[in-house]
């Protein structure tokens, strides 16, 4: 084992503990803490425990954090109305709608109803937009977080080649996105890989920084890093055993990479972070900065 460690669980609680003065400022300002309410359909086991974490991480940052939980029989008219009250609510300043969502509501017509301004989730197409010209306002929150834990870390991106494994909307683009910006955690040349790419062991060779968000447990392997290379692992995948492991076989990618996320411990933590941090800004704007 040779890597250094991205600790994205400390990392985490240090964010969470710089918001807690600007968590007071907006009560002061607004009577009232910043409102977070995550929005739960159906009975997911695994959404549950990141709605149930969500819960925790903003009561430990002074923020409201409500949990609105919907059967799965919900129809989509019913959560459209249950998202215009949360955009009609002055209390609430976050709303995440947890994907995915059952099967017969579309995803995209939920998201597109969010206020712009009260997606810390980074979802809507206005804010997807507004990275993408390069004026963020709420960026996805696992990319962000990705950036911020490289930053916190003293990792320099500008000039070097990353490589994003995945192209999703919520990962894979809005990564590629903040890696091309302009500034001190951008500046890098890009590539995106996906199901369709050629020779993507190749690809990977060449990365100074591997973003990796695939979905497949142990997809990459050690002898596909550059020596030298900082990874980082979007992946979290259950183990009949009950353990949690990446997109990265870790025990292989150690052996040759400078810095490397864990997982846990990783990239997770550090997106509930970033979702906190985007509701403490929503309700900035909103009146209490
Ligand atoms: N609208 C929406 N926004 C999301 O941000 C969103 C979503 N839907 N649907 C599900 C995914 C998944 N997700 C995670 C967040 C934190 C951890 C996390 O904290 N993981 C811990 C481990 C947790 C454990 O022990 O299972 C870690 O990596 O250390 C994991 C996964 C957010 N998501
Ligand atoms: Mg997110």
């Amino acid at each position: 084992m040779s890597a250094r460690i991205l600790d994205g669980k400390e990392t985490a609680r240090a964010i969470r503990g710089e918001l807690a003065g600007r968590v007071a400022a907006v009560r002061d300002r607004l009577g009232r803490p910043p409102g977070l309410t995550a929005v739960l359909v159906g009975d997911d086991p695994a959404s549950g425990i990141y709605v149930k974490n969500k819960e925790k991480a903003a009561g430990a940052a002074g923020i409201a954090g409500e949990v609105r939980r919907l059967p799965g029989s919900t129809s989509e008219a019913e959560l459209l109305d249950v998202v215009d009250a949360l955009n009609a609510d002055p209390k609430v300043d976050g709303i995440l709608v947890q994907l995915p969502l059952p099967k017969g509501i579309d995803p995209d017509r939920v998201i597109d109803r969010i206020l712009p301004a009260k997606d810390v989730d980074g979802f809507h197409p206005e804010n997807v937009g507004l990275l993408a010209i390069g004026r963020p306002r709420f960026a996805s929150c696992t990319p962000l977080g990705v950036v911020e834990l490289l930053r916190r870390h003293g990792v320099e991106v500008r000039g070097a080649r990353a490589v994003v494994l995945g192209r999703s909307n919520i990962v894979g683009k809005p990564m590629a996105m903040l890696l091309l910006q302009k500034g001190s955690v951008g500046d890098a040349t890009v590539t995106v890989c996906h199901s369709a790419s050629r020779d993507i062991p190749a690809i990977v060779r060449e990365a100074d920084l591997l973003v990796a968000a695939v979905g497949r447990p142990g997809f990459v392997r050690g002898d596909w890093i550059k020596p030298g290379a900082v990874v980082v692992d979007v992946g979290i995948h259950r183990r009949e055993d009950g353990s949690l492991c990446g997109d990265v076989v870790f025990e292989e990618a150690s052996e040759v990479a400078s810095w490397i996320t864990p997982v846990p411990g990783g990239v997770g933590p550090m997106t509930i972070a970033m979702l906190l941090s985007n509701t403490v800004a929503a309700a900035e704007r909103a009146g209490g900065g």
